[in-house]
């Protein structure tokens, strides 16, 4: 049985001088060997992209991280040169395609830079440079060159009880995550619930309230240790099934019977 499709939108990179359409192979995997389902790169335009004809042909979509932020104009900010670096290109594909999937009730997991696109989406801010901010951790990327040691798990995260994501991830208290980011969200938009925060009050995760489907945003990178990682994986299982459901292929399970 072919696998559900889910849309991820990429990044511009330039690459000896030319500009790609790329995506973390860390997301693809994991999507894959974890959620059991197929990626689709949503080229990314500034001009902006088909949204509606992308979604009529998947089951999902994926929003993956990435070093760059999310423009300030996007959410009323006076863009500052420390705010960057920017992708316009992205964020006029990501912010749609999340804005649409919501409205036609497409499954939808935001990670990283993607639960900071989620909010800026529906109308929420962003806080740039966190950790100069009193009492505030260091969220960043560790300043270390193996990708392992840059993902560690290492920060612990208080997931409320009952929310969305306690339900995708089987437990709410406290688990360990991983951290690689400099802003987060500031005013969280009017339609999206906070679910999970660090002990610095980091917002950690949230999810769409009155969502048509799973609907959650992850400030952590829960698609790196997919496979290995108890909470990771769950998450990507819970999506994995949404996917499938909405496809109209039911659970894992039922799939494979
Ligand atoms: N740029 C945003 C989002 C950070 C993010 O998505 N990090 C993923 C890792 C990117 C990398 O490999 O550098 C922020 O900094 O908050």
């Amino acid at each position: 049985m072919p696998k559900p499709i889910v849309a991820l939108p990429a990044d511009i990179r330039e690459i000896d001088g030319a500009v790609w359409h790329a995506a973390p192979n860390q997301y693809l995997q994991a999507a894959l060997k974890v959620a059991e389902v197929m990626t689709f790169i949503v080229p990314a335009f500034e001009d902006g992209t088909e949204i509606d004809a992308v979604l009529d042909r998947v089951d999902g979509v994926l929003i993956s991280g990435s070093a760059t932020n999310v423009h300030p104009s996007l959410y009323g900010r006076q863009a500052k040169e420390a705010d960057g670096p920017f992708d316009p290109a992205r964020d006029a594909t990501s912010l749609p395609l999340i804005q649409r999937a919501i409205d036609r009730g497409i499954p939808l997991l935001a990670i990283c830079r993607g639960i900071q696109e989620l909010n800026v989406a529906l109308g929420g801010t962003l806080a740039s440079e966190i950790q100069d901010q009193p009492g505030m951790w260091d969220h960043r990327k560790p300043n270390v060159p193996e990708r392992d040691h840059m993902y560690a798990i290492r920060q612990p995260v208080f997931v409320q009880e009952g929310s969305c994501i306690a339900n995708y991830l089987g437990l709410s208290g406290k688990i360990q995550v991983n951290s690689l980011h400099r802003q987060a969200i500031a005013q969280t938009a009017p339609r999206l619930k906070v679910e999970a925060t660090a002990e610095d009050g980091t917002i950690e995760a949230v999810s769409v309230i009155d969502a048509r489907n799973f609907a959650v945003g992850v400030q952590w990178h829960p698609e790196y240790w997919a496979e290995t990682d108890t909470v990771s994986r769950a998450l990507f299982h819970a999506f994995g099934d949404a996917v499938r459901t909405y496809a109209g292929r039911g659970t894992r399970s039922e799939a494979a019977a």
